[in-house]
């Protein structure tokens, strides 16, 4: 019990108290995690089986962790067999072993978004709806939220003010859409990611004696990240806790960022109404951050109007202050980041998984990864396009799929003809149309098409033969192959990894090396299981694939490398040393969410989330100019950066009339030499070394360095012309990309090597021909 000493009181209290319903609502870094973690050690010191406790995470990585730590707390054997994981990689194994009662089969595939938005773009083309108007992302939207709130396809199509909000934005049909993709999923033996939980609380409503028997069985159940749950999922913690009450949930409302997904901080004030005997502690220390830090997360979170009063303070040292950085360009910004990593892991003997870059959109990461990658700095990025969504890998995924499910639509009609095996466009829609006639699926009428052919002709049947013998043959294999074997097997008997390896193209040497990537994951499954003595298949791999989440994908060697991850997906998290980036208006907050006060509300719990994640240092920095979809835009330092109480914040740059709120209209016309140029009062500031790197002479003031070293002369400004090589005192060599504007206001668009593009001002610039 010694470690209920490496808690708080209230801490402890809440760990302690066992039974009946606990709510712990506290700010970030307070220790509800570790709460949550203390408790299931305690529940099994107190001999509560593990089998009976269900502990839900918001990522598997944080299950894994928390297992780790339990079972250093304790028992190591016993935390193995506890139910904790994600909402949805828990409840799709319940739903496994009752798909049968749903009508469905155990294997059923699940669909990630690529396969839900692809079917709806083939239900919205059959359906000859014009697919501008039915945009497959903002129908998959609409389903999912229906399905968040429990609104079935039928229910859909019966609810009246539903139909008014779809027939007011011109889309009345996508009832018959979402009835169309449920009937399609269920032909296919599929279910997409809202599916996981609709269906279990389908399941739950429809069989009184299953919700009885997992009642029975989870005794205590827990809850992390509890604002940031939907409908669907307060749904079945309410169900499942119905009898014994004992259900223990953390959370932070000022952290709660997936409204857009569904999530709801009613749940949150909802659960003194469903639990009236509830107890509530409120930790209040923050062990993570410097007062600094809370204290400037604090002062942002107190705009909000919604909020639960909360105290939140923090007795580490005080630490340094916010620090805010400007750059000129997207690039600068790249490279300002990329060197004050450089610098500060080098002169406080840090490693490099003690930073992280926070950005608001996935799209923001290329520049950082550039710019590390010119420094030589090793680093993991999270989400974008994953590994798992690239197409070499997906189509053997694929294949993958077909072995444990074959009525899998989408995967069939990606692999149907890839390799090329003369199954044309025409033979997939006769089949499709078949299988739509008939209510199956495309296997099901392969597997008929010597009794009915429709209309198919008999060479692309035997065609058609040929594919489904190979994919029974892999189906076969399954009982007796490991699943690297049969992985490796199919890989090679598809001629997937022959085709990518005949491409010498460099292109086609990734995704050779992609696929052998993939072999090695699988590889590693294998092995894995076999150690701990539980032999899993190639179905257990798909699954494991098909739940990861954004943060997820992590190994050992992984570890230490500069983190790149969105907001989102860093909640949770702990850095030493952060910085958030991109702050500007229209892209922190985002563009599309200052129309309302609840969503720029959310945006502010967002920055409050970034800030919250550092323990030591945070850097926040913004570029002036930026491209966006192509073209240069000239944003404002986003508001939230004026919204920190200024005695938390230590500005390295002149605060300049726009920021205040006045928009400067000038500011497309005016150039980047103007504005370095201008006198700034941090001069003397240090900055991130006392050697003076390209970093500093930008973010500090360079008043005149030009002219400090007397053996730069400038060529003449009337000399310079595009195509030329040219260099800058501080900018180094770049290319001059265009001449524009007459004597005496040249101004020169130059790429710098280090620094990216820049427009100039040639009477001020001052740049030198070298070539
Ligand atoms: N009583 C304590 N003594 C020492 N360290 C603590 C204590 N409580 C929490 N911590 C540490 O503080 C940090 C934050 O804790 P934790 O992650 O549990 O907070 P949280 O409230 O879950 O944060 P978030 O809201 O960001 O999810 C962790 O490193 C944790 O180990
Ligand atoms: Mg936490």
């Amino acid at each position: 019990m010694e470690y209920l000493n490496e808690l708080n009181p209230v801490q402890r209290e809440a760990v302690e108290n066992i039974n009946g319903a606990s709510l712990v609502i506290a700010g970030a870094g307070s220790g509800k995690t570790r709460v949550l973690t203390y408790r299931i050690a305690h529940l099994l010191n107190q001999k509560i089986p593990a089998y009976s406790i269900l502990a839900l995470t918001f990522t598997n990585k944080a299950a894994r962790e928390m297992k780790e730590r339990i079972g250093n707390l304790v028992d190591l054997q016993q935390s193995q067999s506890l139910w904790m994981g994600t909402f949805h990689s828990i409840f799709s194994k319940i739903l496994r072993y009752e798909a049968e009662h749903l009508g469905f089969d155990s294997n059923f595939t699940i669909y990630d978004t690529q396969d839900s938005r692809n079917l709806l773009r083939a239900i919205i083309r059959e359906m000859q709806l014009d697919d501008k108007v039915y945009k497959a992302n903002e129908v998959l939207n609409r389903i999912s939220s229906a399905k968040n709130n429990l609104v079935t396809a039928n229910a859909y199509a019966q609810n009246a003010n539903i139909q008014k909000i779809d027939s007011s934005n011109r889309r009345p049909l996508i009832f018959e859409i979402y009835k169309k993709y449920s009937q399609r999923c269920r032909q296919a033996n599929a279910m997409d990611f809202d599916d996981l939980l609709l269906q279990t609380n389908i399941l739950f409503k429809s069989k009184p004696d299953i919700l009885a028997k997992y009642q029975n069985k989870f005794k205590y159940i827990l809850v992390d990240e509890y604002q940031d749950t939907n409908y669907s999922q307060y749904l079945i913690v309410k169900k499942l806790a119905e009898n014994h009450k004992n259900v223990c949930v953390v959370g932070d409302d000022a952290q709660s960022i997936y409204s857009f997904r569904g999530a709801k901080i009613e749940n949150i004030l909802n659960f003194k109404n469903d639990y009236p005997n509830y107890k509530l502690y409120k930790l209040e220390q923050n062990y993570r951050s410097t007062q600094n830090i809370v204290n400037a997360a604090n002062s942002v979170i107190h705009k909000n109007r919604e909020q639960i009063k909360k105290v939140s303070f923090s007795e580490n040292e005080e630490g340094e202050k916010i620090r805010v950085v400007k750059a000129l360009t997207d690039h600068e910004e790249g490279y300002i980041v990329a060197n004050a990593i450089f610098e500060e892991r080098m002169r406080e003997h840090l490693q490099y998984q003690d930073f992280a870059i926070l950005y608001r959109t996935n799209a923001q990461s290329r520049i950082f990864e550039e710019s590390l990658r010119k420094l030589n700095l090793p680093y993991k990025i999270y989400g974008g396009l994953s590994f798992y969504q690239r197409k070499e890998i997906k189509d053997l995924l694929s294949y993958f799929r077909m072995t444990v499910n074959p009525n899998d639509e989408e995967a069939i009609k990606r692999v149907i003809n890839y390799p090329k095996r003369g199954i044309g466009d025409t033979t997939v829609s006769k089949l499709q149309d078949a299988a739509t006639q008939n209510e199956c699926s495309i296997w099901e009428v392969i597997c008929g098409l010597n009794q009915r052919p429709y209309g198919i002709n008999s060479g692309t049947i035997s065609k058609l033969m040929r594919f489904a013998t190979l994919i029974s043959d892999f189906q076969k294999r399954q009982e007796t192959d490991s699943a690297i074997d049969l992985a490796n097997y199919i890989a090679k008997t598809t001629g997937i990894v022959q085709e990518l390896y005949n491409d010498r193209s460099p292109e086609g040497v990734s995704r050779h090396e992609n696929i052998q990537e993939l072999l090695n994951g699988i590889q590693e499954f294998t092995q894995n299981s076999l150690e701990e003595g539980n032999e899993l298949q190639l179905a257990n791999y798909l699954e494991d694939v098909a739940l990861l989440t954004d943060q997820d994908k992590d190994n050992d060697e992984d570890r230490n490398k500069v983190t790149l991850m969105t907001i989102h997906s860093a909640k949770g998290l702990e850095f030493s040393h952060l910085h958030i980036v991109g702050l500007e208006e229209d892209l922190f907050p985002s563009q599309m969410a200052t129309s309302t006060q609840q969503e720029l509300e959310e945006e502010r719990r967002l920055f409050y989330v970034a800030i919250t994640r550092a323990e030591t240092k945070v850097t926040l920095s913004f570029a002036k100019s930026r491209y966006k979809w192509g073209n240069i835009s000239y944003p404002r330092p986003s508001r939230f950066i004026e919204e920190i109480d200024e005695k938390y914040v230590d500005l390295q740059y002149e605060r300049e009339p726009e920021f205040s709120g006045a928009r400067n209209e000038n500011l497309q016309s005016r150039t980047d030499s103007e504005i370095v140029n201008r006198p700034r009062k941090f001069e003397a500031k240090q900055s991130f070394s006392s050697k003076p790197k390209l970093s500093q002479a930008i973010t500090r003031n360079n008043t005149g360095s030009q002219d400090n070293d007397p053996n730069f002369i400038p060529s003449k400004p009337e000399q310079i012309q595009s195509g030329m090589i040219v260099e800058h005192q501080r900018f180094g060599k770049g290319k001059v990309l265009q001449i524009e504007g007459s004597k005496p206001n040249i101004k020169a668009t130059v790429f710098f090597q280090n620094v990216g593009q820049k427009q100039l001002l040639l009477k001020f610039a001052k740049l030198k021909i070298v070539g």
